[in-house]
């Protein structure tokens, strides 16, 4: 998946207008805050939470595939928002595929990559759910990416974004019968950006609205709904699906009339 072009699945189901084709690893990098771009695993500590330490995965989350140098250990994360277009850390395999007992929502707020303290944007979780199936990407870091990885999404998704780490069972999409033990970054109803449940109309609104340091929540959503049509027609997402809809209705009313431009 890293870089590649995955071509569009005849009879995607039609919705967001998918540019040519996803590349899932590539692309214009999302603006970031003033100042020198920082490398993966670099980010400072920019907010006032404590100084939290990387969460370690538990031992057989990170025992998976031991390489050939014992305490070289293999692990998988999963992302199923922006990490599944924006991973920012270096992985050896990637892999598209699913979580079962979760369903993705737009109900964690975001003041600082997709948002503002005045404005905070809307970006996704998982919500506990039996019936649930959510698809995204594996990333297997191994060796030192182990640490690299895991110390730069503790600033991007814990310190800046309020997410916490769970351990979920990944299915590859190409070997669903070989299942994998996964790191997941889970924003809670407890952490303090949570904004929980609201209207599809409502959540699209504010996704319009709301734009932060990595650019505009539109975008996160776009390249979500790119990503999900990809996956085939066998990927449903309808909340996903409901809140494009509803941002392609709203969207005239965000767009200035010709009158209007011609008056700047
Ligand atoms: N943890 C989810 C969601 C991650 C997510 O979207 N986190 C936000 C933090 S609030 C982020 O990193 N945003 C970067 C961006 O919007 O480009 C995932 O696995 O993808």
């Amino acid at each position: 998946v890293r870089g590649t072009q995955l071509e569009r699945p005849s009879g995607a189901r039609p919705g967001v207008s998918v540019r040519r084709s996803f590349r899932a690893h590539a692309g214009d990098q999302p603006r970031r805050p003033p100042g020198p771009i920082p490398e993966p695993g670099t980010m400072k500590q920019e907010s006032a939470a404590p100084n939290t330490p990387p969460r370690s995965p538990s031992p057989e989350l990170s025992a998976q595939h031991p390489r050939d140098d014992d305490d070289a250990q293999a692990l998988w994360i999963f992302g199923y928002g922006s990490l599944v277009w924006r991973p920012d850390f270096a992985y050896s395999d990637s892999r598209v595929g699913f979580v079962r007992g979760y369903s993705r929502r737009f109900w964690q707020g975001d003041t600082f990559h997709r948002g503002s303290d005045k404005m905070p944007g809307r970006v996704v979780t998982l919500l506990e759910d039996h019936e649930g199936c959510t698809w995204g990407v594996a990333y297997q870091v191994q060796g030192e990416q182990v640490s690299e990885a895991l110390k730069y999404l503790n600033v991007r998704e814990a310190v800046l974004g309020g997410y916490d780490t769970k351990e979920v069972t990944f299915y590859p999409q190409d070997t669903p019968d070989q299942p994998l033990k996964a790191l997941a970054y889970v924003a809670t109803p407890q952490n303090p950006g949570y904004l929980g449940p609201a209207p599809e109309e409502a959540i699209a609104t504010q996704i319009l609205a709301c734009r932060g340091f990595s650019g505009h929540n539109l975008e996160y959503l776009l390249r979500l709904a790119d990503f999900m049509q990809l996956c085939g027609p066998q990927a449903q997402d309808e909340h996903l699906a409901a809140i494009v809809d509803a941002v392609g209705t709203l969207l005239p009313c965000f767009c200035p009339t010709e009158q209007a431009l011609a008056l700047v």
